[in-house]
């Protein structure tokens, strides 16, 4: 007959560990029942062997219950050995809390880790009465987690402890089993132990195999890539780096920095992370050194870029902004003036495109409120970001919107899959000039508003909380300060927007520019011709409500009409010219083929849908013009597209391209396109 033993543990979850770990080493020999004091049982225990699970759990199970037995045996536990390597695992000279049941059972556990040699950690006891332990943020324990405290980073549970080999080999005395059986059992304790070694072996391979994978990736990348561990060793050095520093990456990493690193300042900024980038010049290379820390893992990863190739990574960004056309294309030096007025402007757009609030420009049309916002973002830390530009006043309110923010999928018929990003988003670490913002809707007015106090955006239809970093430049020649009193502007976006604000002169202020800018736009035509005396004394005396606009037309139209070697009075646009209407009602002149309201509406909205989708880089189809039609109360069929297309290729606005190639707006057609925005605000505000 099997001999049997009573095995008592203090808790159920002890009791189940230790009874499984008997089973399986000692089950065939003998017969095992497991109690645990938690459980609360009182009937007498009669067994050839008793085996407690530790003193604490003898003494309560002898004051509390009747046991018979010849032999008892305390158990000497020991860490659970598929737990070992989460203890291999944490960094070197971290300290670490150990959490048990009381402060004895804790330096207990500490002594057997010690004695199993993971010294490579500092091991702290846990006292119930002590909230705080000072730069301690792991902590372990042995099933009993639930106690360690709350502020801990990471609690890792190593199991609850086994009977060590010389308990086991007890158990099999007590129990008078033969000899060769001790020599089996141990066998079945070291099979455990070979199985965790065996299994150590494989993670160690995979962790070589994603080692050298990691080696690879970071060798592949052009900059120079190290890590330094708390020591300042160094943990990764790639093949950049060996380029760089000319030290083969075997006799660099385990090494210190300072030993490596041939100039102290570059150490010496790795180790005080006072700056993130600084530029360094090594071995006659210019670099920038960016450094990252990595406070998780305790490690600074530092990068080396040469100065060319962070030239020509800001060239490829450019380029993109720019096949995007999102790219400011003037500076300060395009505006042409020298009137006091406009110098002062000028040093005051200067002044605030260093610092990043929202600017208002206010002028009448044509005066250069798009060139002065261009100005701005080139001179300003975001010049080298996007400058998208928006005519705001050429949209219909949904469209607006939709254009500024994006919009989620399935919005609206017709809404693309997956969605837009909307112009916030394009011109992120950039800027957006908004112009002709005095004409947007009292909606569009609550949701920009929202953007410029949260600095983040929601597209229309999305849940999901974009962050921007976008600086707003605004233009309106509208009379703000009477759109806030009839409520058709909202004054709190006025004062955000107008945070920087000012206001172009007119031309008819600093008439003495006159001359200065008709010499600059025949210089610009690349034409060598004179302008007579006489003409430019009818361009001073003329009163120009378009302003510089409109003198660039009247200077294009008398150059197209002049016999080529100067301008002379007879090429000046007479009655146009003369007449005090608006300069609007001179290009309305120019491009007199739409005669009615509708029939511009019609034009705006096929023109302006095609330059968008040509700025896209897509295909404008008659199907998506009819489509966006609806947008500008305009609606027409795909077949009226089509007639209205012929038409506009007639006067040579548009080119009908074949198949999917859609059709393309020219320069004429942009000009037009422009006429036309400036016509619909008339409409709008007469
Ligand atoms: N000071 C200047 N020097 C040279 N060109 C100028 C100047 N001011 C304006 N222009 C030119 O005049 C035209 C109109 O300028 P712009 O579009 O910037 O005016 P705006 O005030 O934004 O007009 P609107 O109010 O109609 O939008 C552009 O072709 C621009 O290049």
């Amino acid at each position: 007959m099997k001999k049997s033993l009573v095995l008592i543990a203090g808790s159920v979850k002890t009791k189940e560990a230790l009874h499984h770990q008997l089973k399986q080493l000692l089950g065939d020999y003998i017969s095992i029942d497991s109690y645990a004091i938690d459980e609360g049982f009182v009937w007498p225990l009669t067994a050839d062997v008793v085996l407690y699970s530790s003193e604490v759990v003898k003494f309560e199970a002898n004051r509390k219950l009747v046991i018979e037995t010849n032999h008892s045996i305390v158990g000497k536990r020991t860490l659970h050995h598929e737990y070992i390597d989460l203890l291999l695992r944490i960094p070197s000279g971290r300290r670490v809390l150990v959490v048990n049941d009381d402060y004895d059972a804790a330096v207990e556990l500490i002594q057997s880790l010690y004695r199993l040699g993971i010294d490579h950690i500092e091991f702290f006891p846990f006292k119930k009465e002590q909230v705080f332990y000072e730069d301690i943020y792991i902590a372990i324990s042995p099933g009993e987690a639930h106690l360690a405290p709350p502020y801990m980073k990471e609690v890792i549970d190593i199991g609850v402890r086994l009977f060590d080999m010389t308990t086991v080999l007890e158990i099999v005395k007590d129990c008078g089993l033969d000899e060769s059986i001790s020599v089996i059992i141990s066998d079945r304790y070291i099979r455990n132990i070979i199985e965790l070694q065996r299994k150590l072996m494989e993670a160690e391979q995979l962790t070589k195999r994603v080692n050298e994978h990691i080696q690879n990736v970071v060798d592949t990348v052009d900059d120079g890539i190290l890590a330094i561990d708390v020591n300042e060793i160094i943990t990764v050095f790639n093949k950049g780096m060996e380029a760089i520093l000319r030290v083969p990456m075997e006799q660099a990493i385990g090494q210190p920095i300072s030993r490596i690193l041939p100039q102290q300042e570059i150490v010496e900024f790795i180790r005080t992370g006072i700056e993130d980038n600084k530029y360094f010049n090594m071995n006659g290379v210019d670099s920038v050194v960016f450094r990252f820390p990595m406070l998780q893992e305790n490690k600074i990863v530092v990068t080396f870029k040469s100065v060319s190739q962070a030239f020509e990574i800001e060239k490829t960004a450019q380029r993109e902004f720019r096949n995007q056309g999102f790219v400011a294309k003037y500076s300060f030096e395009d505006i042409i003036g020298e009137h006091a007025s406009l110098i002062a402007c000028k040093q005051v757009a200067k002044k605030l495109a260093l610092s990043d609030h929202p600017i208002l420009i206010q002028g009448e049309t044509g005066t250069g409120k798009e060139l002065f916002a261009h100005a701005i973002h080139k001179q300003s830390n975001r010049k080298n970001g996007p400058f998208v530009a928006v005519n705001c006043s050429a949209f219909t309110e949904s469209l607006l919107e939709s254009e500024l923010f994006g919009y989620e999928e399935g919005t609206f018929t017709g809404a693309k899959k997956g969605g837009k990003k909307g112009l916030f988003e394009l011109a992120d670490n950039g800027t957006i000039f908004l112009d002709e913002i005095g004409d947007i809707s009292l909606h569009v007015q609550s949701h920009l508003l929202r953007v410029l106090q949260e600095q983040e955006i929601r597209r229309v239809g999305g849940r999901k909380i974009i962050p921007i970093n976008v600086r707003v430049i605004a233009a309106t020649n509208k009379n703000i300060q009477k759109k806030i009193e009839d409520s058709s502007f909202r004054s709190d976006l006025f004062y955000r927007l107008n945070v920087l604000g000012f206001h172009i002169p007119s031309l008819r202020l600093r008439k003495q520019d006159i001359p200065l800018l008709i010499r600059h736009f025949i210089s610009k035509s690349g034409r060598w011709i004179s302008v007579e005396e006489e003409v430019m004394q009818t361009m001073m005396e003329h009163n120009w409500p378009g302003n510089i606009r409109e003198l660039k037309g009247v200077l294009d139209y008398m150059l197209a009409v002049s016999d080529g070697r100067s301008v002379t009075t007879k090429d000046v646009p007479g009655d146009r010219f003369h007449s005090s209407e608006q300069s609007r009602a001179l290009w309305h002149t120019e491009y007199n083929f739409a005669k009615t309201v509708l029939e511009m509406r019609e034009h705006l909205c096929i023109l302006e849908t095609i330059k968008r989708c040509n700025d896209a880089g897509k295909a404008a189809s008659r199907e998506y013009i009819s489509l966006q039609s609806m947008e500008y109360d305009a609606f027409l069929s795909p077949q009226q597209v089509r007639l209205r297309l012929t038409h506009l290729q007639e006067e040579g606005f548009v080119v009908k391209g074949k198949g999917r190639a859609g059709t393309k707006i020219t320069s004429a057609g942009v000009d037009y396109l422009r006429f036309l925005k400036t016509q619909q605000n008339t409409t709008t505000t007469i």
